[in-house]
């Protein structure tokens, strides 16, 4: 059950209601932030379809994510998810802006990423595979009776054709706020990781939460 938030993390500020919280790690310390995008595309119909990108090098390489990277000097967020988009994997899309996530690590990177998540139901252009993303579609289940931590990936569904939502591939704090972006809501969040001596992101603390 959602519950009004008392206390925002660190580096999110306003008015939440809580959906999804955890860990017992203090909050990480940060001094700088660079802005990212991740942007989905998401179909509903016979089955309902959201498109991923399987990362094949950088940053999450070998991780299912949505496509995006660093906004570049001059562009704002929305023209970075654009490009980003379009680099990756070959198409346009009219996209929305629905969520931001801080992302804070220990061990990685020294500075806080700052992800805005876009999301758009069409798009136009060739799904191509390049040398960062392979492009695949996954099913998810009708939304309307799902709450922000029913697990997707094990909810029974049509559309067997497709594979369903591959949380086990993809970063840990993705099933928090994965509901809520399907189901075309905005959200706020933050995750802390520790990069552990096998190479591995942790996540040890994290809270989402919508627009009260
Ligand atoms: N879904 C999800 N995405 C994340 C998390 N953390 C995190 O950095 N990302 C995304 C944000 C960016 O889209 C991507 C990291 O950017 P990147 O490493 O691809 O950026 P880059 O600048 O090297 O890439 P590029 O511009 O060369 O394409 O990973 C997370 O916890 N969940």
């Amino acid at each position: 059950m959602a519950t009004r938030a008392s206390t925002l993390p660190p580096g999110i500020e306003g008015d939440f209601t809580e959906t999804s919280v955890g860990g017992n790690d203090s909050w990480l310390t940060y001094e700088t932030t660079r802005w990212y995008t991740n942007a989905f595309i998401i179909q509903e119909g016979s089955p309902n379809k959201l498109l991923l990108g399987y990362k094949k090098r950088g940053f999450g390489a070998h991780l299912y994510n949505g496509f995006g990277g660093k906004v570049e000097a001059g562009e704002s967020p929305a023209e970075a998810a654009a490009r980003e988009l379009k680099e990756e994997c070959g198409i346009d899309a009219p996209l929305q802006h629905c969520g931001s996530l801080l992302f804070v690590t220990r061990g990685g990177p020294e500075w806080a990423f700052q992800i805005e998540i876009y999301r758009a139901e069409e798009y136009s252009g060739t799904l191509t595979e390049t040398d960062e993303m392979r492009p695949e579609w996954f099913r998810y289940p009708n939304i309307a009776d799902v709450t922000p931590s029913t697990d997707l990936a094990v909810t029974k569904e049509n559309g067997e054709s497709l594979p369903p939502i591959p949380y086990d591939t993809m970063w840990p704090d993705d099933v928090h706020w994965m509901p809520l972006l399907l189901a075309g809501r905005h959200f706020v969040g933050r995750a802390d990781f520790e990069l552990d001596n096998e190479g591995k992101y942790k996540m040890l603390r994290w809270w989402f939460g919508v627009p009260a």
